[in-house]
């Protein structure tokens, strides 16, 4: 499906990307993490061909990314960017039926199949109730929902998220994440980038963590995901617990019974 094999990008000298390489299969779901500033945007965008590696490649089913035209390349790979503001005020359904564009004939003219795919769509993330709304006027996370559906209606074999779920209340992440967890089920592939590990420990099937210094683990998020890798990339704040069957990214230093900061060190972003 997507092999991303020693890519390497600089933005000008600045070296960002150094010799990056994964595998995502097909019908997985890959979480991709890692602290503010290590390029996770960076290598969607290499991945989507938007830049282009200056050294290494992106496969796509076995193809060179460089050889795919942008329509083709549309019909088979998904993209949900954290916002995106259209410049008129389309609505709901519009905005999810724009995922059909690739698909459509010289006409551009929607039929039976593409208007069936967009209500699947916006069933799945639970946002039929908002067809008719002005997309500009919803919130920013009602905004991000109508994206997912916009990219579930493009019906891709690969879908990229750029952080999904980071303008989302609690019940709409789960919700995000398990149809992300359905989907992939049905043999669609999805790297989506989180800010949140648990989101990754708790849906993903495999991981990719960068660092500051490029690629730091990838596999099993059961196994990748230890107190020893959560102590480099966020420089010992976090500890990991086993919560009955499940693994718990939680704050170190925290009092029980509230907030109580007791040994909380503060780092700036990089
Ligand atoms: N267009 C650009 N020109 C120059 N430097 C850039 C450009 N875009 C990103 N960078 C730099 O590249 C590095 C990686 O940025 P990137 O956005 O890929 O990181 P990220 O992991 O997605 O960050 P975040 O988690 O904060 O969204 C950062 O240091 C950033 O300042």
């Amino acid at each position: 499906m997507l092999s991303v094999n020693n890519i390497c990008f600089a933005y000008n000298n600045t070296k960002v990307l150094d010799e990056i390489s994964f595998h995502l299969g097909k019908g997985e779901l890959c979480g991709l993490f890692g602290p503010n500033g290590s390029g996770k945007t960076t290598l969607f965008k290499c991945c989507l061909k938007f830049i282009r590696p200056d050294r290494g490649s992106v496969r796509f089913n076995g193809r060179d990314i460089k050889k795919f035209k942008t329509r083709e390349m549309a019909k088979q790979v998904a993209y949900v960017p954290q916002t995106h503001q259209p410049p008129f005020p389309f609505t709901v359904k519009e905005m999810v039926l724009m995922g059909r564009t690739p698909h459509l004939n010289r006409f551009y003219l929607p039929g039976n199949r593409d208007k069936k795919l967009m209500e699947q769509a916006m069933e799945m993330i639970n946002i039929s109730h908002l067809a008719d709304e002005p997309y500009d006027i919803l919130s920013g996370g009602q905004q991000q929902m109508v994206l997912i559906a916009r990219a579930l209606a493009q019906n891709t074999d690969l879908i990229l998220l750029d952080e999904p779920t980071s303008a989302l209340d609690f019940k709409n992440q789960v919700i995000i994440w398990k149809a992300l967890r359905r989907i992939a089920d049905q043999g669609i592939s999805i790297l989506a980038c989180s800010h949140d590990p648990n989101h990754v420990a708790w849906f993903c099937d495999t991981t990719v963590v960068l660092g500051n210094s490029g690629l730091i683990a990838n596999g099993d998020p059961d196994r990748v995901l230890c107190q020893d890798l959560m102590d480099k990339i966020y420089e010992n704040t976090c500890l990991v617990r086993d919560l009955e069957d499940m693994k718990m990214i939680v704050p170190k230093g925290l009092n029980r019974h509230r907030a109580q900061i007791i040994d909380f060190p503060i780092t700036g972003t990089s």
